[in-house]
């Protein structure tokens, strides 16, 4: 099978399973990140769990970090069976204390942090007009100030030790009035901004930070829209196919790895085209837009 025909292999749940993401076909040299230590919030999200896979399977200790412990463990079960490294963390990156409490034990127990990979995050689709402050507080709080939160905690012990890292934000296309999730893009548009101001602010602390904006990629967390909204996002690109979390995994390595170098402060957008094309419609095509169909 080649590699285009497993990106359209259909499969019952939406995204890519742990078998697949075992043994998917990558541009990676096998050992390219042997002996690093990466920490994926996220980790056993669609998305975050493809990084997880490809950074393990590149010779990386992973760790994996979310606030449901079943998940997290059996992921890590699947990835111990394989014979890669990885460990579990339970954290709401919306707790500050939590966050540098993982970081104070992570670097205890490896000695070593070189990544870190924010992947946790999500929004639920919504007319602005109608947002509740809590609901707006939990989508900033978490997708901007816990993303702020793990950036912080792994730089200052970065700097502290006069160690190297790299931050890959994963974030969401903002370039685009997206309807429905206003909150998202106002958090995402803040990581995207935090971001290319830390770029300059770390470089002389040699830390480097990127944002990847996928685009639709299909994955469980599709879960919380409608099941017509789900239908149309593979239309909201020229390719007309959603992309696969193993596309969003491939450049987290592109930029995380030597490869991304010489690239901080940048937002590389993977999603087939679609901020050049196309329309998203999160809560389905309201009336006033349908004129002239
Ligand atoms: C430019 C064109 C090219 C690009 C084309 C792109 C096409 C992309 C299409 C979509 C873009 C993005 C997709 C994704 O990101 S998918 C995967 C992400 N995963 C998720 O979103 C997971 C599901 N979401 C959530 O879990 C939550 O939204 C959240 C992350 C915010 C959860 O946080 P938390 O656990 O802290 O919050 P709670 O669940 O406790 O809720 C807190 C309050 O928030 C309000 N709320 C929550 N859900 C809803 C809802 N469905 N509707 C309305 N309000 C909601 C509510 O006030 C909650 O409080 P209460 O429970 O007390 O009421
Ligand atoms: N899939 C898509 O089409 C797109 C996704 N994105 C973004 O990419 C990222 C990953 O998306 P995807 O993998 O599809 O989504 P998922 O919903 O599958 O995964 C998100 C993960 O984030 C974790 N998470 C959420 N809140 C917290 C928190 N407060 N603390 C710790 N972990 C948390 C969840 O784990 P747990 O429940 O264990 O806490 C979950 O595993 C998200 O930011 C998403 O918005 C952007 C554009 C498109």
């Amino acid at each position: 099978m080649d590699d285009q025909q497993h990106d359209q292999q259909t499969s019952a749940a939406l995204g890519l399973s742990d078998d697949e993401l075992a043994d998917h076909p990558t541009v990676f040299a096998a050992d390219a990140l042997a002996g690093q230590v990466v920490v994926v919030s996220g980790g056993a999200g669609g998305i975050g769990r493809a990084i997880a896979w490809l950074f393990a399977r590149l010779g990386a200790h992973v760790v994996v970090v979310g606030r449901n412990a079943d998940k997290l463990d059996a992921l890590v079960d699947r990835l111990g069976h394989r014979g890669v490294k990885a460990s579990a963390h339970v954290a709401d990156i919306k707790d500050a204390d939590a966050v540098n409490a993982m970081f104070d034990a992570l670097w205890t127990a490896h000695g070593r942090v070189d990544h870190l990979v924010n992947s946790a995050g999500g929004q639920f689709p919504q007319a602005a007009i109608d947002f509740s402050i809590k609901g707006w507080n939990a989508v900033i709080n978490t997708n901007l100030n816990g993303t702020w939160y793990m950036m912080q905690a792994a730089a200052q012990r970065w700097r502290d030790r006069k160690h190297q890292g790299s931050i890959v934000n994963v974030v969401v296309v903002t370039t685009h009035g997206l309807y429905g999730i206003a909150h998202t893009i106002a958090a995402r548009s803040g990581v995207i901004g935090l971001s290319r101001a830390l770029a300059v602010e770390w470089a002389p602390l040699n830390i480097r930070i990127n944002c990847i904006a996928p685009g639709a990629i299909e994955t469980e967390g599709w879960n919380v829209y409608s099941e017509a909204a789900r239908a149309a996002y593979p239309r909201s690109n020229p390719m007309m196919r959603p992309g696969t979390p193993w596309d969003i995994a491939e450049a987290a390595v592109y930029l995380a790895a030597p490869s991304g170098k010489f690239i901080t402060g940048e937002t590389l957008t993977v999603d087939g085209g679609g901020q050049h094309w196309g329309e998203t419609w999160t809560t389905g095509k309201p009336d006033y837009f349908k004129g002239g169909d």
